[in-house]
């Protein structure tokens, strides 16, 4: 089978996209590994697939496999990305783009040929939205990890998310305590491990463990959790501009009852075919 694909990425976080409106094919999980394969594939962080809609409301369905080749909820470089492939292939003509996901519908809004701004909808907080075993929703949590504790914030974008908020990211110890909080047994499925250095209420650095990948250069739905976090301890303004090692991204949550807002760079690198 040989498939068409695009290679883009989001502030450095990198997927091969695959259109399967014009394309028809069965994506199975080994092939996803080898799609997202550094080496004996194209590689990616993620894969990202463009599917009809399953329901009449929204324009698109939108599927997310990390490159362990697990589907996922919801990624947020990934969505920007998204709008931008549907527009450059001709699969629509629409700068606002709904888009129905397994984590629930995103609004995309195509700013200009490079940004787009993503309605993220709501973060949630409660133990059993995430999902994180707890006996009742917290500021914050302790995680039991051997000999020592850590305190994590802990949030869902549609997909889970831990934060630990540290003085210096770049001494945090993100390759040693993200698979540990990764695979704690606390987040039933697993958890996007993320760490926060706070440098004023409007600007933070964010380093990010992504499940079922490792350390990337950028996550969306991090950032978007990091933010509604700092936000909720009474750390971070509205608007907070968010330094990742592969780039900046803004976001703004306005507090409970509101969703959040992504806005972000998007990058097309190369198209190719695949034999599968
Ligand atoms: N690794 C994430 C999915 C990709 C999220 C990230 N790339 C983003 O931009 O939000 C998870 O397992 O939930």
């Amino acid at each position: 089978m040989i498939l068409r694909f695009t290679k883009m990425h989001g502030a450095g976080n990198d997927f091969v996209v695959i259109d399967l409106v014009s394309q028809r094919c069965k994506l199975r999980t080994r092939d996803i590994r080898k799609l997202a394969d550094r080496r004996f594939g194209i590689g990616c962080d993620q894969v990202l697939v463009v599917e009809p809609p399953s329901r009449p409301d929204v324009d698109f369905r939108y599927r997310i496999y990390n490159a362990d080749g697990g589907e996922v909820e919801q990624c947020g470089n990934g969505a920007r990305c998204f709008a931008r492939f549907v527009r450059e292939h001709k699969l629509t003509a629409k700068k606002r783009i709904s888009v129905e996901t397994a984590g629930g519908i995103i609004v995309l809004q195509v700013r200009d040929r490079e940004q787009v701004e993503v309605d993220m909808g709501p973060p949630r907080f409660e133990p059993a939205d995430i999902p994180l075993r707890a006996d009742r929703r917290a500021p914050s949590y302790s995680l039991a990890l051997g000999e020592q504790r850590l305190e994590v914030g802990a949030v869902s974008m549609g997909n889970p998310h831990a934060i630990l908020r540290v003085d210096d990211i770049d001494s945090a110890d993100v390759e040693g305590l993200g698979p540990r909080v990764e695979h704690h047994p606390d987040f039933p499925q697993r958890v996007n491990v993320g760490f926060m250095q706070v440098l004023n209420e409007a600007e933070i650095r964010l380093r990010v463990f992504e499940r079922g990948v490792g350390e990337t250069l950028a996550c969306g739905t991090g950032a978007c959790a990091a933010v509604s976090y700092g936000h909720s301890r009474g750390w971070l303004a509205e608007t907070v501009t968010v330094h990742l090692p592969g780039g900046k991204l803004s976001i703004t949550w306005r507090g409970e009852g509101h969703n959040v807002m992504m806005t972000g760079p998007t990058a097309v690198v190369f198209e190719g075919t695949i034999k599968l």
